[in-house]
């Protein structure tokens, strides 16, 4: 998702601070993670791929995901982690939520993470929801092709609606299957704030019409990967500023492109997904602290990603930012529009060396509101704008 996590930013904390923490962020990870630590408790890998099936709230106890939520957290005091903030939409009275406190949404999520030295909190259930059957997306080979932008950049818009996606859809509607909406606006965890229904119809076909715009660019959509070969399940856009996998921040010549600069628009949806989050925050504490929980933060840079019915994100960490906005506690700002996915995240991944990550484990099909693929021919998948500050 986004940037730096505590942990490089401490790095008293960290046992091995180098190989522990590379190996961690795996953007092309397979799902599901298995166990890292030598010390953790072996567990089924099933119960936490099932985070965000059918049975979400049973198949959450034994997961390994809450033995990262429940991980000792032995340098608690001194050590930062992000928070988080979803905002899922609801349509045609469904939202997904998923697993332990995910939020896919039928539209949007907005998600904040910011770093605060609060205590890490319980995961939360899933509350009150029935989530459609995933249909696990497979395992693509390899493509061994390290260069970027050597394809025309990728279009998330197709030029004419595919209506079987609509007939996909309608008859999912009409399967009599319902999903209870919970909360709209919660605190997941301290930090960690979900707002459903922020992005309405209209602000979300402007994102994605502008998202297309920059992103048939030169400088727009493309597969990032690593040097030594392997890509992640998704196509990214940079804007602001560069970020790729292999060289973080840093210079990266493959990349030929200056970034385009932040759309103003986005910019004024991210003051105004953090007012809201503080004023939920402030409600629900029953205090006006919330800035200091989540700080102001103004992007410099958004990560755009567009994940096909196949996408994913491994398992990380956000911490690739600088010290200054790990140390201010900035949060990262996450906006979802488009199908549902499994978004899952956890305090610990390796009980002993990381806390604070998440990652994308599936998309779930057709589930994006017809209107919005009718009005602006989104691609069948979702797009998800992670802003942040360098
Ligand atoms: O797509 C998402 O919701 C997560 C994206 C993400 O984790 C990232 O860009 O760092
Ligand atoms: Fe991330």
């Amino acid at each position: 998702m986004s940037s730096s996590s505590s942990s490089s930013t401490h790095p008293p904390i960290r046992k091995t601070p180098t190989t522990s923490f590379e190996s961690l962020n795996n953007y092309d990870e397979q799902f599901p993670p298995l166990t890292g630590g030598s010390k953790k408790k072996k567990v089924s890998p099933t119960s936490e791929v099932d985070l965000g099936s059918t049975k979400p709230s049973s198949s959450c106890k034994s997961s390994q995901f809450q033995n990262w939520t429940r991980g000792k957290h032995r340098d608690q005091g001194t050590r930062r982690r992000r928070a988080s903030l979803f905002i899922d939409e609801e349509v045609n009275g469904t939202t997904f939520e998923v697993g332990a406190g995910t939020a896919g949404s039928q539209t949007s999520v907005v998600e904040l993470d910011s770093i605060n030295p609060s205590s890490p909190g319980k995961s939360s259930q899933s509350h009150n929801s029935k989530i459609r059957k995933v249909r696990n997306s497979g395992f693509k080979s390899r493509d061994q092709s390290p260069k970027r932008r050597e394809d025309p950049p990728f279009d998330i818009c197709s030029s004419v609606l595919d209506t079987s996606i609509n007939d996909w859809a309608l008859a999912d509607e009409t399967n009599g299957e319902t999903v209870e909406v919970s909360n709209k606006h919660r605190v997941l965890r301290p930090g960690m704030v979900l707002l459903k229904g922020f992005l309405s119809h209209d602000i979300q076909v402007d994102i994605v019409k502008t998202c297309r715009e920059l992103g048939v660019k030169p400088a727009g959509f493309y597969q990032p990967g690593y040097r030594v070969g392997s890509k992640l399940h998704l196509q990214m856009m940079c804007l602001g500023r560069n970020w790729d996998p292999q060289t973080k921040y840093g210079e990266n010549t493959d990349i030929d492109s200056k970034a385009a600069d932040i759309p103003v628009a986005f910019s004024v949806l991210v003051e105004e997904a953090i007012r809201e989050a503080h004023a939920l925050i402030d409600r629900e504490s029953g205090t006006e602290d919330a800035e200091r929980i989540l700080p102001v933060m103004s992007p410099d840079i958004c990560i755009v990603n567009f994940y096909s019915e196949t996408g994913r994100l491994g398992l990380h960490q956000d911490r690739d930012e600088s010290q200054e906005s790990i140390v201010k506690g900035l949060p990262i700002v996450s906006f979802s529009v488009g199908d549902s996915a499994e978004f899952l995240y956890g305090e610990k991944r390796d009980v002993e060396e990381a806390q604070g990550v998440h990652g994308v484990k599936s998309i779930i099909p057709n589930s994006a509101p017809m209107s919005l693929l009718n009005e602006s021919n989104l691609r069948t998948g979702r797009l998800n704008l992670t802003f942040r500050h360098f």
